[in-house]
């Protein structure tokens, strides 16, 4: 195996608190991320994914244990060794943090002036990732005559300017629009296959996960839960966190005429439970829903749906009403098959 590009070795990160117990951010973390592969660290608001993140160049340092990055042990770096680590490690933010005095060029040229570079070839190198980036046209803008896209792609094409080997991404399309996440999502791919960089991403939207991720670690109150390549984290996700962002990966929502009815607990005799099903891969296609109806005889209102794409492969959501005195039969029986199941209330 080849050496990770970066390594998270017992990571802890305490916060001393005044008069009290300290916070634990990050608890004794364990994570290799692999050279040239775009890595997705997802987890909830607080869960300390900033605090990983902002290790990888020396802007938090563990309480204990390592982080080293392409062989350096960063955690233990000062001075120009810091520095020299920092050249390596690109970084963007969902706010951009572009110098609104500076036009795109000049925000561009910004770390290659700090990094001491030859002046003649500062202009060159600039119009390169201008280039690289798509803004040729915008070049001479200032970040206030900038669309969201445009400001992040000149944050991109900065982070690239000291030709880093790793780029760490901190919720950089959260504030985007759809089409825009996509470009900017495609623009990072295009990045990751060119350059052969090591990409890693923090993000609490799975969606983001599943459009470029080739590996994903979910983070929980501190803690890795669950990490691997993302296709079998998202076949066969092992923990509760994992399984709820899946099941909102689709963006299939209960329709409103059943939302507007639903309750937390059944009802009478005739309540039907509203069920989310996520499948993935080969049991994407099972007619499993039509073998839940032959064979045991439980009827399935299916209420809204869509099947999208990881990779090649296919991955679906369903939200059906299912009997609530069959519920627990029922969820066995898809469980059994490969589905995911989680009850979203029932109505009736
Ligand atoms: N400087 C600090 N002092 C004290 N506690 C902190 C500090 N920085 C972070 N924390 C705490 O550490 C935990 C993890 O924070 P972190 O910002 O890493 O989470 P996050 O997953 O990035 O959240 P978000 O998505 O909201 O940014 C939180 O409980 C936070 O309150």
């Amino acid at each position: 195996m080849a050496e990770p590009a970066i390594s998270f070795q017992g990571v802890t990160r305490r916060y001393p608190q005044k008069g009290g117990s300290d916070v634990v951010a990050l608890h004794d973390i364990w994570l290799d991320v692999p050279q040239g592969a775009i890595t997705g660290i997802i987890g909830r608001s607080g869960a300390g994914k900033s605090t990983l993140l902002r290790m990888v160049n020396g802007l938090e340092r563990p309480s204990t244990g390592k982080v080293i990055v392409n062989g350096r042990d960063v955690g233990a770096a000062s001075g120009p060794a810091l520095r020299a680590v920092r050249r390596q490690v690109g970084m963007i933010f969902q706010h951009f943090n572009l110098l609104a005095s500076r036009t795109a060029a000049e925000n561009i040229a910004l770390p290659l002036e700090i990094a001491g570079t030859d002046p003649a070839k500062i202009a060159p190198r600039t119009a390169e990732l201008i280039e690289r980036v798509g803004l040729t046209a915008q070049a001479g803008r200032y970040p206030a005559e900038l669309s969201g896209g445009q400001k992040q792609r000149v944050g991109i094409a900065r982070a690239l300017a000291t030709g880093p080997r790793v780029l760490l991404s901190d919720e950089a399309t959260s504030a985007l629009d759809p089409d825009t996440t996509r470009q900017v999502l495609e623009l990072l791919q295009a990045i990751n296959r060119d350059l052969g960089l090591t990409i890693l991403l923090i993000t609490h939207e799975m969606a983001v996960v599943r459009d470029i991720c080739s590996h994903v670690a979910v983070i929980e109150a501190g803690r890795i839960v669950e990490a691997g390549e993302t296709y079998d984290v998202f076949s066969k996700p092992a923990h509760a966190t994992t399984r709820s962002f899946l099941t909102g990966v689709t963006g299939v929502a209960v329709p409103q005429f059943v939302a507007g009815q639903m309750r937390e607990a059944p009802q009478g005799t005739e309540a039907q439970a509203v069920v989310q099903i996520t499948f993935i891969g080969a049991h994407a296609t099972d007619p499993m829903l039509a073998r839940l109806t032959a064979e045991r005889g439980v009827g399935v209102n299916i209420l809204a749906g869509a099947i999208e794409e990881i990779g090649a492969r296919p991955f679906g959501s369903l939200i059906v009403g299912l009997p609530a005195a069959r519920l627990a039969e029922s969820q066995a029986f898809l469980e059994e098959h490969g589905l995911l199941t989680e009850v979203l209330g029932y109505v009736g």
